[in-house]
């Protein structure tokens, strides 16, 4: 890159000689000249990905990506594919003069699988793939974002003749970052470029090469109209956080052709990973086969994935060595939120683990029997009495409490507000909105204070069983849900 600007420079700088030009303006115009020419888009380095090159046919290849490899979002996929029916069956839908679709919107949160969509359309509808992010597109420069989406689409045009590809996909993540709400007087950049971007989609049907864009952001509310209105972005897909079924069949298709030994069950690690995306399912396959290389087992075992899971969930095990009395109290409080755990949902209980992993001393995975979208009052009041027993359990086993459960109160009030914004508290069904912060808080304290008391009560009744699980807990670090619920179960008999 460097070498063309100093080329350019030195013969601007020779040709100003020859005309007798005075040094000083020279230099200055040479300067300005050699600027506008690095900065108008075609010579960029974030553009060259366009240029034409072995590394851009590389990328714009058709992706070897099918929608057979993507986990879980069958709806998703149903409507994608649909969609490219038309892109593929132009010649019928002129026959019935349906308007032909320009572009879709993949919206959802991170790592659930909108890029990898993206190829698969490319893939299925035999088009050359083409990316860009939204992010690419901005530069101080006005006119050099435009510049580059002119850049985008007439390459894409190029590449589909040049391969002999009658049409195109074109990715473009982040797309909220140029086509964001304007409020104010924004910069006038960020109009060109979605402009820009709007004149090309609406020039598709024109052009002799089908391009169909694909665009994808996580934050679908920030979007402009003008981009989500019909003959735009008309079509919008929700890409979700995959449901069990979904984890389960990603999990499947991310352990293919690894030793995963055959009592794993990957059904049971579909349903330990709620609200896992498929990217975090991804890393979790991966960091178990690390725990496998260093057991140096030959297959990847359920201890390994349950050892995984924490690691995405609750991050690194760290080093902290802690006091015993610390341990003991750390040991006391998890197993206060196992023990009401259990005793209010039968089975939650995954495993309770007292070795420091990220900022947690020790914790309490719990297994959702299923997805849970919707909740009710006595679910949600349930939940609070899990987040605050190990302040119970403290309580009962040491008669004080320490500041390890800041967390469990941070959760416990959100519960509570949810509890309060859906009018299952004693205040109704009420605009939150109007209520003054005092009387919430009040509220807050009420439906926190009465949970309380009847969590106490429960610990106290089973004070003798933290005795039996502490001694376990202190030595094994971990208590898997099976040996807990079977002490349990003992407690309860007797
Ligand atoms: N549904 C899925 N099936 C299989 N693998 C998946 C799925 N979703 C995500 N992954 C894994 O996660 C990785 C990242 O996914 P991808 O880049 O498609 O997510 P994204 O939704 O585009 O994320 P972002 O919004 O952060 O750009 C993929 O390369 C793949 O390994
Ligand atoms: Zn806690």
């Amino acid at each position: 890159m460097i070498l063309p600007i100093v080329g350019v420079g030195l013969g601007l700088f020779l040709f100003f000689l020859y005309l007798g030009v005075p040094v000083l303006p020279m230099l200055v115009i040479v300067g300005i000249v050699v600027a506008v020419w690095y900065f108008s888009g075609s010579n960029l380095k974030a553009g060259s990905q366009w240029k034409n090159g072995s590394s851009h046919d590389q990328r714009n290849a058709i992706p070897n990506i099918r929608f057979t490899d993507i986990g879980g979002q069958t709806r998703a996929k149903k409507e994608l594919m649909e969609a490219l029916d038309f892109l593929i069956e132009q010649e019928k839908m002129n026959e019935y003069g349906i308007r032909p679709l320009k572009g879709i919107l993949l919206t959802g949160p991170p790592g659930t699988g909108k890029t990898l969509m993206a190829k698969a359309s490319a893939h299925y509808s035999n088009a050359v793939f083409l990316t860009a992010s939204g992010s690419e597109f901005v530069e101080m420069y006005v006119g050099v974002g435009a510049n580059r989406v002119r850049q985008l689409f007439e390459r894409a045009r190029k590449t589909a003749k040049k391969q002999k590809k009658n049409r195109a996909v074109i990715f473009i993540d982040e797309i909220d970052v140029i086509g964001a709400k304007r409020e104010g007087s924004q910069h006038k950049e960020y109009d060109q470029t979605l402009n820009q971007l709007l004149t090309e989609m609406d020039g598709i049907k024109k052009s002799e090469i089908p391009i169909f864009v694909i665009a994808a952001t996580n934050r679908k509310d920030l979007l402009d109209a003008a981009l989500t209105r019909p003959g735009r972005f008309d079509r919008h897909i929700a890409v979700d956080l995959p449901d069990k079924n979904g984890r389960a069949h990603i999990l499947s298709l991310h352990t293919k052709g690894k030793p995963i030994h055959e009592e794993v069950d990957l059904d049971k690690v579909a349903n330990e990973t709620f609200g896992f995306s498929g990217a975090s399912l991804e890393s979790l396959v991966n960091e178990a086969a690390i725990y496998a290389m260093r057991d140096e087992s030959v297959y990847i075992e359920s201890k390994h994935f349950s050892q995984a899971v924490d690691k995405v969930l609750m991050g690194e095990q760290t080093d902290r060595t802690t006091t015993l009395e610390d341990k003991t109290r750390v040991a006391v409080h998890e197993l206060g939120h196992a023990l009401i755990a259990e005793l209010l949902e039968p089975n939650s209980v995954a495993q309770v683990v007292l070795t420091p992993r990220g900022q947690a001393l020790g914790y309490v995975r719990h297994h959702p029997k299923n997805d849970r979208y919707l909740h009710t009052k006595e679910q949600l009041e349930n939940q609070i009495m899990i987040c605050l027993a190990g302040t119970a359990a403290e309580e009962t086993w040491f008669q004080n409490r320490s500041t390890g459960a800041k967390n469990d109160y941070e959760q416990a009030i959100r519960l509570c507000k949810t509890m309060i914004e859906t009018g299952l508290s004693s205040l109704g069904i009420i605009d939150t909105t109007l209520v003054v912060p005092d009387e919430l808080s009040k509220e807050i304290a009420h439906i926190l204070d009465a949970l309380y008391q009847q969590t106490f009560c429960l610990t106290k009744k089973h004070h003798s069983f933290f005795a039996d699980c502490l001694n376990i807990l202190l030595i094994e670090e971990r208590l898997d849900g099976d040996q807990f619920r079977s002490l349990l179960a003992q407690e309860l008999a007797s």
